[in-house]
């Protein structure tokens, strides 16, 4: 059950959330973000791969929003369980397109851990693109442990479990607006 109160806090699976990044903020940074990647991409038709579920908001705007001739396709991956993840990247819809000599830049809502974007770069890497970047609305750096530096982030944010605008906690919270984040203890 989904429930918000007077300080706009919304509870999911009995654990509580604060507000932590406005919708407006977020529409921002991504519009930022597009203008750097407009900018680079701008003749090269480049490919974004979005990694569902999560960042298929993200996808959806900063495709919108970068505005130049591209295309967009769409793979699942999960590894998380909760609020943690399993250690294991399931892969549960493939690539089905060509990119060889393609200019991909892969749309993660979140870089945590790491291994989800390391395992699909070198994926990716062996199928021999002309180029791979990665833009990432959120990136936790001090929680990052494969050696991944997105070239592409909305905001660096601390280690603590993120909810909101594709961000899920078991399936839900997905389609709220802002990014909340965890309460920690004593905050309530
Ligand atoms: O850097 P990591 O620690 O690997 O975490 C990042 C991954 O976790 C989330 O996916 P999740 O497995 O929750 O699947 P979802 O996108 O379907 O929610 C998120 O969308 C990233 O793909
Ligand atoms: N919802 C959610 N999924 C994640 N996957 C990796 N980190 C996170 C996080 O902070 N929140």
């Amino acid at each position: 059950m989904t429930n918000s109160d007077k300080d706009n806090k919304v509870s999911y699976n009995g654990l509580n959330f604060v507000p932590f990044i406005t919708h407006e903020r977020i529409q921002q940074r991504i519009s930022e973000i597009a203008a750097e990647i407009a900018d680079r991409f701008h003749d090269k038709c480049p490919l974004f791969l979005c990694v569902l579920t999560g960042a298929f908001p993200f996808a959806a705007d900063l495709f919108r929003q970068t505005g130049i001739d591209s295309e967009i396709s769409f793979i699942r991956l999960k590894s998380y369980n909760g609020t943690q993840t399993s250690g294991n990247v399931k892969e549960l819809i493939g690539l089905t397109e060509d990119i060889k000599d393609r200019h991909v830049i892969i749309v993660e809502d979140i870089v945590d851990t790491g291994h989800t974007i390391s395992h699909l770069l070198d994926d990716l890497r062996n199928r021999q693109p002309a180029s791979l970047s990665v833009a990432t609305l959120l990136f936790k750096p001090e929680s990052e442990q494969c050696g991944v530096k997105p070239d592409y982030v909305g905001f660096n944010i601390p280690p603590a479990f993120i909810i909101g605008f594709g961000l899920d906690l078991d399936g839900k919270a997905r389609n709220l607006r802002d990014i909340y984040v965890i309460e920690k203890q004593g905050q309530e």
